[in-house]
């Protein structure tokens, strides 16, 4: 298993996630990144020259092994879990765990199934019926050096799939603390 599955997976999934208004994210330079509600891939691609996805893992689990909030979110259906790193600059930014319902993946949304290290979102949010809601956030690291990570909804021909990203500390979120 990869390392960064092995380290992020869990934790990911352990994650106490919040409303967004539960956090003070106004005016704060993380709060941009956290409430971005297009596709945050193309945010991350603006801040590199090259931005790239490494899928870790992905395979269909039964609907028995989602969490009580995951399936009021995502419905009672089986779920392809695409696990990835999202890259800037071969740095890793971001650790993603995406639930996509087999339900979803049906009509055009077939190809989701093939989408391989092409960014989920780019196929997301080039479809113009498709959308964000259920924005969640939640702090991995500690008070004094949070580590942020959220949790959102995303629609596609009103067919839903649950995003989850634990933004790493290369990430340019914490830009500002790393000095950039
Ligand atoms: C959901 C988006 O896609 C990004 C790409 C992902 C992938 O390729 O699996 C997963 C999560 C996202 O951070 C987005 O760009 O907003």
């Amino acid at each position: 298993m990869s390392e960064f599955k092995q380290l992020y997976s869990p934790l990911i999934r352990s994650a106490k996630w919040y409303p967004v208004q539960s956090w003070a994210l106004e005016q704060t330079s993380h709060g941009a990144w956290l409430l971005e509600s297009e596709s945050l891939s193309r945010r991350l691609a603006q801040y590199c020259q090259h931005f790239t996805v490494t899928v870790l893992a992905q395979t269909i689990i039964s609907n028995d092994n989602l969490s009580v909030m995951e399936r009021q979110l995502v419905g009672e259906s089986d779920c392809l879990e695409r696990e990835v790193i999202l890259y800037g600059d071969q740095q890793p930014w971001v650790f993603a765990r995406t639930l996509i319902p087999v339900t979803t993946l049906s009509g055009k949304e077939q190809d989701l199934v093939d989408l391989g290290n092409r960014p989920l979102g780019y196929r997301v949010f080039n479809d113009k019926n498709s959308r964000r809601d259920a924005l969640e956030i939640a702090n991995l690291g500690t008070q004094q050096q949070p580590r942020w990570a959220r949790r959102s909804r995303l629609w596609i021909n009103e067919k839903p799939m649950l995003v989850a990203e634990y933004f790493l500390t290369q990430s340019p979120v914490y830009a500002k603390e790393n000095g950039c």
